[in-house]
């Protein structure tokens, strides 16, 4: 699913508009239906109800909104800022056919016009929307701030009052926190960065037939995976294949007192449909993995406590396996560093590099251009940030994310909320499944046991990793669903794996 900027979006309704046809008004008055369908459901016996409206389209929607919810028997209040001088042609519209229905409808010009709000309300924040084009003041930015205080449910129309749809807001500046946003149509850039969680809460789309084909036109780098395009990549097994069809994959991983990340790996990697997995690990590791996971075959290095790309039994050159999984576990132990810099320029095809390996790449950044072409890296913010600087706001790390993916040809898979993932030619695809348990030890060295097993499966680098964050994500919220975020650990993750 795409996601699109404010000038798309615009245009988009414009194209809507023109195209369907249909009058502006009539659309407006299709998103308010679809926003109360949602509201209805969600909240069917709703005592009290409070509704902001604004000035703008935002405001418009409101105002429909409050027609329609009092048409359905909820006993709204409806109380319009008064901040500008003048309303949108279709908010004047809305708000004339709004006092047909009712005449209770209180104006906010100053402080002592905010009605207060009681416990267990439900507010709707319909004041202003993605037309936002500069920060809160005055006796909007008073209005938000009681809204916020209040003890009540808030729903945001749209988007939150105050958040940019595509840009950074200041710390400074004074924005709705909804527990609900729901939006027309498509996600917005604002919903899937970490610093605006708060100001998103649990986001919904709701469709009001915007023109499709404007849509599929309309460039971007940014898209939200949604579970029916995951599943898409998803490959059918042939009844008649071998194991040899499946790829055989390379697992470099472990050191003394960090075998866990070793073991986790090899397991997800088995529990995500490779053919045959060899593990190769320092000697202090070799029972650990031959006894924890016996389906694997282990390869010892020669060294004992770190990896350093030797091995007393002779195997294939590792440029010979289908894929390549480095980095969970490893430490950084200048015989590793000295691994990869022997491996890496005799590998042609993409590997998955995490954890130590890549804070050995960010020490020693001349080794990233040596990366075969359409790696996948998978950097938590923190590594990523060796690898590159600090960034100022979630929209400078993701220009940051382009431009380093274009520069090395790779793929980047950016952990955390809506993990972020960047293709070599800088589109980002956010990614919808996961939550907050994910954020212990051990599930990054899942993830790279999945990833390393869709490319020893030919999954092409991109696919792979958005399949592979999709179904990791999955598997979370499974277990999260099953005994909650706090308890969950990574072998939880790897047990959840469901490949259907
Ligand atoms: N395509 C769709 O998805 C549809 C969206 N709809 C709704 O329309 C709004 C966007 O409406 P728009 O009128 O463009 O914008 P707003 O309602 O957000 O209000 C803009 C007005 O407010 C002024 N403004 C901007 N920032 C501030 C501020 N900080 N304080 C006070 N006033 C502000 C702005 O003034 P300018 O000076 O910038 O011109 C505007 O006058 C969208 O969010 C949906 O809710 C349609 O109803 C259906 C299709
Ligand atoms: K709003």
């Amino acid at each position: 699913m795409k996601i699109l900027n404010v000038d798309q979006i615009r245009a988009l309704d414009e194209a809507t508009i023109r195209h369907e046809p249909i009058a502006p008004i009539n659309l407006m008055e299709r998103a308010a239906l679809a926003f109360v369908d949602w509201f209805v459901d969600r909240f069917p016996d709703t005592t009290s109800t409070k509704i902001f409206c604004g000035l703008g389209n935002n405001g418009g929607d409101g105002m429909a909104i409050a027609r329609l919810l009092l048409e359905r028997n909820y006993p709204i209040e409806v109380n319009v800022v008064r901040y500008a001088p003048r309303e949108s042609d279709d908010c004047m519209h809305n708000h004339r056919r709004l006092k047909l229905v009712t005449e209770n409808i209180r104006y906010i010009e100053f402080s002592r016009d905010i009605p207060a709000i009681r416990h267990n309300e439900v507010i709707i924040d319909a004041i202003l929307g993605t037309g936002l084009s500069r920060p809160t003041e005055g006796i909007v930015k008073e209005v938000i701030g009681a809204i916020n205080r209040a003890p009540a449910t808030v729903v945001a129309v749209d988007i939150a009052s105050g958040l940019y749809t595509d840009q950074a807001n200041a710390p400074t500046d004074v924005i709705i926190e909804p527990d609900y946003t729901v939006t027309f149509q498509l996600p917005k850039l604002a919903f899937v960065l970490p610093k605006n969680g708060r100001y998103v809460g649990e986001w919904h789309t709701v469709d009001i037939r915007l023109y499709k084909r404007y849509i599929d036109l309309a460039p971007t780098p940014y898209y939200y995976t949604q579970p029916q395009e995951a599943r898409l990549l998803l490959r059918k097994r042939e009844r008649y294949s071998n194991k040899g069809t499946f790829g055989h994959a390379l697992l470099l991983v472990g050191s003394h007192g960090k075998m866990g990340a070793a073991v986790l790996s090899a397991r997800a990697c088995l529990r995500s449909g490779v053919g045959l997995l060899t593990v190769q690990v320092p000697r202090c590791g070799y029972g650990i993995i031959q006894t924890s996971v016996p389906e694997a075959m282990c390869l010892p290095d020669g060294h004992q406590n770190v990896l350093t790309g030797s091995s007393e039994i002779e195997g294939p050159p590792p440029s010979e396996y289908s894929s390549i999984g480095i980095g969970p576990g490893i430490g950084k132990a200048p015989e590793t560093l000295a691994m990869l810099k022997t491996l890496l320029p005799t590998l042609k095809k993409p590997i998955v590099v995490d954890a130590d390996a890549l804070n050995l790449l960010s020490e020693n950044r001349e080794l990233l251009s040596k990366l075969p072409k359409n790696s996948i890296l998978t950097p938590h913010p923190k590594e990523f940030e060796r690898l590159t600087k600090k960034w100022d706001d979630d929209y400078q790390k993701l220009e940051l994310l382009r431009e380093f993916v274009k520069t090395y040809n790779v793929v980047v898979v950016l952990k955390g909320a809506y993990s972020a993932i960047a293709t070599p030619e800088g589109d980002i695809h956010f990614n919808s499944t996961g939550n907050p348990g994910l954020s212990t030890g051990g599930t990054g060295d899942v993830l790279t046991g999945i990833l390393t097993a869709l490319l020893a499966q030919g999954y092409d680098p991109v696919e792979a990793a958005v399949l592979g964050v999709f179904a990791h994500g999955l598997a979370g919220d499974r277990v999260a669903e099953e005994r909650g975020p706090i308890g969950m650990i990574a072998s939880d993750v790897i047990d959840a794996l469901r490949w259907t």
